[in-house]
């Protein structure tokens, strides 16, 4: 049976590669792919929404697609715990909300490792660089490595000097440090200091392609599950496996 998909944020560097997923993709067929400039009702007949936008427009195009019957990947930047927290509670029965905030396999694995380890250090910060297009910060994936980092922990996480603006910017007690910078793609390291060594988990990511996988997993997750599922983890069911740090 054939999947209808709308994308929102279709001319955008992420709405192309998803559009080019579904052309090339059995069984899933372009419903309609807006921008800024598209009424949103264009979406309505389609089966799930892929939403590649800007966090103001997401948050006001995802409640509508749940509302109007379709499930709904978002894979938007800025959905932190507690906008994901009110989205969740009004999901209709029925219907599927599936937040990634990042489609790498190699990003979510280092997430789940970062959170495991984040208990046994106490001194932990993480340093993020995008491309220099990229208008947002933190990055959503450094904002989700940290909320994991400080649920998987028994006690909240003092960085010191949290006050001083160069420290960074604290999310969940953890400093994040955004760069922006021409050649890059997206690299996150996760740096924990401990008594005479420093343990640092680094992803990079090297072109667009980390993130097909991911897409293609999530669209058939969204068509299959029902509820709120957060995170590719969550698509793939690592939780188990790496102990739902
Ligand atoms: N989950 C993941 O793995 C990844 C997530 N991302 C995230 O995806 C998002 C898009 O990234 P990217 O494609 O690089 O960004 P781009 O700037 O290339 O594209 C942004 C898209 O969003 C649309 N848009 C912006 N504002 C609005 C609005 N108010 N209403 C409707 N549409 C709007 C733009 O439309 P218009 O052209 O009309 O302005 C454009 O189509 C970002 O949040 C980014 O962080 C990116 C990479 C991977
Ligand atoms: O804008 C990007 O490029 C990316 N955005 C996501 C984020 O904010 O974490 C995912 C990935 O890092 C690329």
């Amino acid at each position: 049976m054939e999947t209808q998909v709308a994308v929102l944020g279709a001319s955008g560097r992420m709405g192309s590669l998803v559009e080019r997923i579904i052309d090339s993709t059995e069984g899933l067929v372009l419903h309609a792919g807006l921008t800024s400039a598209t009424p949103l009702e264009e979406m309505l007949g389609a089966d799930v929404l892929v939403d590649v936008s800007h966090l103001d427009a997401s948050e006001i195009a995802v409640p509508f697609a749940l509302e109007h019957g379709l499930d709904v990947v978002v894979g938007t930047s800025g959905w932190d715990e507690r906008r994901i927290a009110s989205v969740a509670a009004a999901v209709p029965a029925g219907r599927a909300a599936v937040f990634v905030p990042n489609f790498s396999l190699g990003s979510v694995l280092g997430t789940a490792l970062a959170s495991v380890a984040g208990r046994f250090f106490d001194s932990i910060e993480i340093l993020e660089a995008h491309h220099d297009k990229k208008v947002d910060s933190p990055s959503g994936t450094a904002v989700r490595t940290a909320e994991r980092i400080a649920a998987a922990r028994e006690h909240p996480l003092s960085p010191p000097h949290a006050d001083q603006e160069a420290r960074g910017q604290l999310v969940a007690g953890v400093p994040i440090h955004s760069m922006r910078l021409r050649g890059i793609v997206a690299d996150q390291q996760v740096v924990l200091g401990g008594a005479g060594e420093v343990l640092t988990i680094r992803h990079e990511t090297i072109s667009q392609e980390a993130y097909v996988r991911g897409i293609t997993l999530a669209i058939g997750h969204a068509r299959s599950s029902q509820g709120t599922t957060v995170g590719l983890d969550g698509v793939l069911g690592l939780g188990e496996l790496l102990g739902r740090a």
